[in-house]
């Protein structure tokens, strides 16, 4: 997929399940519960249980879904996540390597950067869209409103401390779509595999989307 269908992909949806597991049984149940709530977009962490076993497994599971590995650190690692399905790529970190072999192959890749410079870097070698990580612990929606008025053209998705109360805010403050794992997946309801109680998370989340439908990448 190119970054230009990826980023309409990203509009379309406006968030990203992150699946991290420890089992993988449980790494299905929880991306099957999201999909079933109507999350589209599922990011496996390269620390699961058996990753590429999870990819595979829910790309030939959920059809209707796209499937992405994330917390990928090496050239190695993204090659195998690409072997096993992935359809895109995050890394929590600007890697120029990762992102230019990322660009040759067109599948997306989504560097996590902070700073102006990393996230300008990050674009300028042909990252797909940057993962402003962790967003939460830099400022939240402030610091992707600060980001906003130099970067506009970059689109940001910003990660780490994201939940459902806030997701609202970031992609009113423009950030094109929001990733996010721990208030999707509370430990209680993984726990009791309460997958119905999750499932009805990811529905309340993606209705809490849909009063932000202004593009913002177009001015
Ligand atoms: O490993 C990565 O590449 C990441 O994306 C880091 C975190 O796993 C996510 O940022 C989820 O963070 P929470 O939503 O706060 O649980």
């Amino acid at each position: 997929m190119n970054t230009q269908l990826w980023l309409s992909l990203l509009w379309q949806q406006r968030v990203i399940a992150v699946v991290r597991s420890g089992r993988l049984e449980q790494g299905i149940q929880m991306a099957k519960a999201v999909a079933a709530g109507g999350i589209q977009l599922i990011e496996v962490t390269w620390n699961s249980d058996r990753a590429p076993e999870l990819i595979a497994q829910l790309r030939a599971e959920l059809p209707q879904c796209w499937i992405g590995a994330g917390t990928l650190l090496t050239v190695a690692q993204q090659q195998e996540a690409i072997a096993a399905g992935a359809q895109f790529l995050f890394t929590p970190h600007v890697d120029i390597s990762m992102i230019k072999t990322a660009a040759e192959q067109e599948i997306p890749l989504v560097a996590g950067a902070l700073s102006p410079t990393e996230i300008v870097q990050a674009w300028q070698a042909g990252a797909a869209s940057v993962k402003v990580f962790p967003i939460e612990a830099m400022g939240g929606v402030a610091y992707i409103q600060a980001l906003r008025a130099p970067l506009s053209n970059i689109p940001l998705i910003p990660t780490g401390g994201i939940t459902l109360e806030n997701t609202p805010a970031f992609l009113q403050a423009g950030a094109i779509s929001v990733g996010l794992s721990s208030d999707l997946f509370p430990k209680t309801a993984l726990l009791q595999e309460n997958w119905e109680a999750i499932a009805l998370r990811a529905k309340n989340l993606i209705q809490r989307t849909q009063h932000n439908q202004q593009n913002p990448l177009k001015p």
